[in-house]
């Protein structure tokens, strides 16, 4: 089988994936493997770093990379924490503080202006100089509540309200998630651009 690597060191992504990719005929492999120490995300744009990410992992490991580089923005914070959402409340920030700090932030900021979207940029590429990288990106809008709900997923998920379910993302089911979620919107782009562009191609 066809072998990439997943550009990201992040558990809870790596988690998402490996379901949203359960049907593929390629193994994904998580970039630890290869031994790929996390890239330096220098872009302006989630786009800019996904690539950035996907160019790195594919040049230290040989093989075609695929990253996903993600995010939450807050309307009423201009958009963000934005492509800082990693490291919103300092580099090496845990998803605890940058919640915190999201809560703090927001603190004056009435139920009707606290409209926020999560963003999902992925990036593949089949070599670390791949002039035509597949890339495309996606988002999912919710709302951010004044406290945490919710044990499952990630990052800023127990905070964000899905109006459709009535519930935070970290109480939709795992399997709910990944049909609603920016980065199950962004495989499914995905899927169509592998397709048409990958189709009976030996590149990967
Ligand atoms: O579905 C999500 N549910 C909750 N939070 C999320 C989600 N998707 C992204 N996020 C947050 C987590 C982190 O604060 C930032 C991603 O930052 P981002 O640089 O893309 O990922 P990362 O540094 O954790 O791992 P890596 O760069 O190795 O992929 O947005
Ligand atoms: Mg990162």
């Amino acid at each position: 089988m066809k072998k990439i690597v997943l550009a990201s060191g992040n558990a809870g992504k790596l988690r998402e994936f490996s379901q949203l990719f359960a049907g593929w005929d390629i193994q994904v492999l998580p970039q630890s493997e290869f031994d790929v120490p996390g890239a330096e995300e220098t872009g302006l744009s989630f786009i800019e770093n996904a690539l950035i990410k996907a160019r790195h992992a594919s040049r230290i490991s040989g093989l075609p990379a695929l990253a996903d580089d993600s995010g939450l923005a807050v309307d009423a914070l201009g958009g963000a924490p934005g492509i800082y959402s990693a490291r919103y409340a300092g580099p090496g920030a845990t998803d605890a503080e940058n919640n915190r700090k999201l809560l703090e932030a927001l603190a004056e900021v009435p139920d009707e202006r606290r409209n926020a979207s999560f963003h999902c940029a992925l990036a593949f590429v089949r070599r670390h100089d791949d002039p035509v990288p597949l890339v495309c990106s996606a988002l999912w809008r919710g709302r951010i509540l004044r406290e945490a709900a919710g044990e499952q997923g990630f990052g800023y998920d127990p905070l964000f309200f899905v109006e459709s379910q009535g519930m935070t993302s970290a109480q939709l089911s795992r399997e709910l998630k990944n049909r609603l979620s920016h980065r199950a919107l962004a495989v499914q782009q995905f899927e169509a651009l592998w397709r048409e562009t990958m189709g009976g191609s030996d590149l990967v």
